[in-house]
């Protein structure tokens, strides 16, 4: 490089003379093409033309506002002298804007739109928006759609209905359309028309649901034998008449109407069966091929691991479709032959009961039914980066493997066998080194054999775990981009059953690497700026969009950085939870990650309440019962969707939070993963101090892309080699007690933003997945045992617990989705008031009041 530089400074006096006759030629025509260019992508010219869009948004307002009432004094003078208004100085006309603002409504006005011309303003406030902010807040082209429809529509609708009023109300256009239309279909005919049109955009626009009103089923008491009784909640739910079940509470909660029913206990089906197959994940060798070349030493020979078979002219499925059990369609099945029974009652309240009992049975709960059109996003939303064919120079294994052999040689280090493994980054050299020789010599050597190859990031692994070889890694000089699109469209991960299978990247033989993050459970990432954390964080993010249904899945997001997962915003009524109240769903606050930390917590021991009450030991055994429909919503039972918590800066949550970051952190890591909860962490300081002890005892599945120094690589993966990583996502992960380098897989911002849009522009729940709520203890301190700072929630534990004649402390947090201070609290405030009786250790508390009636009483007479 140096070399390099020297030279070409040496040359360029030269250059100048030689074109000293002729430099003005040149000049002109390069710079103005350049300047251009630039002047166009520059972040400034935009948001000069932002405010600019702004402006004329404002000012179009203002001027037709005040047009609204000047219009009449200003009409004759602007139709008058038409544009030539705008230079006659001694024209005098009312609009607050001038004689521009006047010409300019009434054109709009008069000659365009009539009252519709205000949406101009709003595509100018679009444009100016989307320039400022730099991306598209707005959607361009949808807003054009509607704006052209508007101006129609509005404008037709206007002339339609004032006539011959003098306003211009739908200003020229209208009055064409309005007159052509009344002509063709009649003044009637022109009308319904408008009826249709307006309908068929509202419709459009909101999905509106038509349903015939349906008669209230009579509340059944036997389909319910094995829960105990009906809730009341539950009976009166409208949406679950037709088939006259009942819908579980979460999915009701959520309210889009599904026929998701809850039924009573069935007999155990061959679902256990479905769930034990999930374990299997078959792993296809990686072929390899022998290739000798023209080695000098007789015994020295080398082996080139082709690259698996490229996902051939892999047939891209267009739009992936996971596996969604086919109980999905029986399920409408029932719902279709139930029907007839229903519409057509001789006696209402017999007919109503005989589908129950039918169709319970053979209908598992499908949690994927909350959200039954959901789309998965299609392969082609993501991009293919260059091919996936690794390219092997010949040459330069040769050389490669000539100088290995020289510098070990140098040191007196003879070697039985070479051979060359070519991955997408780095190529792994192996060694048998001869009868004799010290492994650790040639650790030691380290250092000189890189400098002998001159290549930075020479990694050598002595010995390779389970092959007696010696490895040395050597970075490729023709690196290749591992696309996210080729990983997802491979077989291993099409198929793949896993939980929460994530694509990471492609290991040195060319496979696939992809891991279940279920079973990690947690995963540690770190890594210098500017090395591929966030990139490698998309990955594992978008790898579980393309693999499971909103229903399954929601994402806890912290990002104190506020600008990498601003992204996912667009899914947050389908993927994200967030606590109740917040505004944003992505979290960037401290304050509000401790409280987001603690929530999880809350959830954490909830779920735990709940297996422990199925007697399950996991959310896999709980959700199977679950589906089964052998647990009872009305007892609080759900479907529990996993839940993963990624943190994108750890080490800025530490400096400002310290303990109260890393206690919860830690209890999560160290008791979530049966519940499903998992954690994703990713700091760019791997300091000890940050990564303690006890948070890296709770994550044995870590990542480090290339670190400063070694002791950083030390921190996160307890042994050095994470310095001598070469960048751009060339990466280290410690995983089952293995130590493997990959390269991760690339996904780039515009293909994540447009898988978030295909999902943001689906149906989704009416708000994201709600975390139970948490109280600081510091907010709290000091109201305990005053009745007249009861807590908020005081009558509501009030009822559930006269309702159910159960004074315990866990039925009000699992009712209640309380953390267990929180609720202790409130039976405290209960005791005092004389609800419940005192503490009776692990047995449940008295209740004193008997009957709804009676507590009514008592809580009035405490207004
Ligand atoms: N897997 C990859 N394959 C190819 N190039 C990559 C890969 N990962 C990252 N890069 C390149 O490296 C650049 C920086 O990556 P990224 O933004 O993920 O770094 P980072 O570690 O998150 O940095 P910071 O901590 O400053 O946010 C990317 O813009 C991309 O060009």
């Amino acid at each position: 490089m140096a070399g390099n530089k020297l030279k070409s400074e040496k040359k360029e006096p030269k250059k100048k003379k030689e074109q000293l006759p002729d430099p003005s030629t040149l000049k002109p025509d390069k710079e103005p093409e350049v300047k251009v260019k630039e002047l166009v992508k520059d972040e400034r010219t935009h948001k000069v033309l932002g405010a600019f869009f702004l402006l004329l948004s404002l000012y179009c307002f203002i001027a037709f506002t005040s047009y609204l009432f000047t219009w009449e004094e200003d009409f004759d003078k602007v139709h008058r002298y038409s544009s030539s208004v705008l230079f006659r100085h001694e024209i005098e006309v009312d609009n607050l804007l001038g004689r521009l603002g006047a010409f300019t409504s009434h054109w709009f006005f008069f000659k365009g739109f009539g009252i519709a011309s205000y949406l101009f303003c709003y595509f100018f406030f679009i444009i100016g928006i989307n320039f400022i902010v730099g991306r598209r807040v707005f959607r361009f082209w949808r807003n054009v759609k509607y704006i052209i429809f508007g101006l129609l529509f509005i404008s037709m609708t206007f002339a339609f209905l004032t006539g011959k009023s003098a306003f211009p109300w739908g200003g020229a256009l209208g009055d064409a359309l309005n007159r052509w239309t009344s002509g063709f279909l009649g003044k009637t005919g022109a009308g319904l028309l408008l009826v249709v049109a307006g309908l068929s955009w509202i419709i459009w626009k909101f999905n509106v649901d038509f349903k015939w009103p349906e008669k209230k089923p009579k509340p059944v008491k036997e389909p319910f034998a094995g829960f105990g009784e009906p809730d009341e909640e539950l009976e009166d739910d409208e949406s679950s008449a037709p088939f006259a079940t009942q819908p579980a509470k979460n999915n009701a909660m959520k309210g889009d109407g599904s026929p998701i029913t809850v039924i009573p206990p069935v007999e155990e089906e061959a679902f256990e069966q479905e769930l034990q197959l999930i374990e299997k994940e078959e792993e296809p060798a990686a072929k390899s091929i022998t290739y000798i070349p023209p080695v000098p030493e007789p015994e020295l020979t080398m082996t080139v691991n082709e690259p698996e078979p490229e996902p051939e002219p892999e047939p891209e499925p267009e739009i992936y479709t996971p596996p969604v059990p086919k109980k999905n369609t029986k399920a409408e099945e029932v719902a279709f032959e139930i029907k007839p029974v229903y519409e057509d009652p001789t006696d209402d309240e017999v007919e109503e009961i005989v589908p129950v009992r039918e169709a319970v049975p053979t209908d598992p709960y499908e949690p994927t039914l909350d959200l039954r059109d959901y789309k998965y996003p299609a392969l082609d939303l993501l991009e293919n980066h260059g091919s996936d064919k690794i390219v092997q120079d010949a040459s330069e294994l040769e050389k490669n493997k000539n100088q290995i052999i020289d510098t070990l040689k140098n040191y007196d280090i003879s070697i039985q066998k070479i051979s060359a493994t070519v991955g997408p980054t780095v190529t792994l050299y192996e060694i048998v080194p001869a009868a004799g020789v010290r492994i650790s010599r040639i650790k030691n050597l380290e250092d000189d054999i890189a400098l002998s190859l001159s290549a930075l990031g020479i990694r050598i692994i002595a010995p390779i775990p389970g092959r007696g070889t010696i490895g040395i890694e050597v970075p490729n000089v023709k690196k290749t981009i591992v696309s996210l699109r080729n990983m997802l469209a491979s077989d291993k991960f099409q198929h793949s059953q896993m939980d929460l299978p994530i694509a990471i990247g492609k290991k040195i033989d060319n496979e696939n690497f992809i891991a279940d993050l279920a079973k990690m459970p947690h995963l540690l990432m770190a890594g210098a700026t500017g090395q591929g954390k966030s990139v490698g964080i998309n990955t594992l993010l978008v790898s579980l969009l393309y693999k499971k249904h909103p229903s399954q899945l929601k994402f806890v997001l912290v990002d104190p950085k506020k600008v990498e997962l601003s992204l996912y915003k667009l899914i947050e009524k389908h993927f994200l939870a967030k606590l109740p109240g917040e505004e944003d769903a992505i979290i960037t606050d401290t304050k509000k990650v401790v409280h987001t930390l603690n929530a999880l917590c809350i959830e954490m021991d909830l779920r735990y309440d709940l297996l422990k009450e199925a007697g399950t030991r996991n959310i896999r055994e709980y959700n199977g019962k679950f589906t089964q429909r052998r647990l009872n919503p009305q007892k609080g039972h759900r479907y529990l969707p996993f839940i993963v918590l990624v943190i994108d800066e750890f080490a800025d949550l530490i400096m400002t939070a310290g303990k109260e970051v890393e206690m919860p952190i830690a209890r999560l890591a160290q008791l979530a993963r049966a519940v499903g909860i998992h954690l994703i962490i990713a700091t760019q300081r791997p300091s000890v101090n940050i990564i303690t002890g006890t948070i890296k005892a709770n994550f044995p599945a870590r990542i480090a892309f290339k670190v400063s120094s070694k002791i950083d690589s030390r921190t996160i993966l307890d042994i050095g080699g994470a310095e001598q990583l070469i960048g751009q996502g060339d990466m280290l992960i410690s995983f089952n007690g293995e130590l493997v380098r990959l390269q991760c897989a690339f996904v780039d911002t515009p293909e994540v933003e447009s898988v978030a849009e295909f999902i943001g522009e689906q149906r989704g729940y009416p708000d994201a997945f709600l975390l139970p709520e948490y109280v600081d203890e510091k907010d709290m301190e000091g109201k305990d045992f005053s009745l007249a700072d009861r807590d908020p929630l005081f009558e509501e534990a009030a009822r559930v617990i006269v309702q159910n004649q159960q004074g315990s402390t866990s039925l009000l947090q699992r009712r209640m989705k309380l953390g267990y201070n929180r609720a202790g609290r409130l039976m405290d405030q209960l005791e005092a008031a004389g609800i419940v009786g005192p503490n009776m250790g692990s047995k449940a508390r008295d209740v004193n009041v008997k009957t709804e009636a009676d507590l009514e009483e008592i809580l009035n007479s405490m207004l």
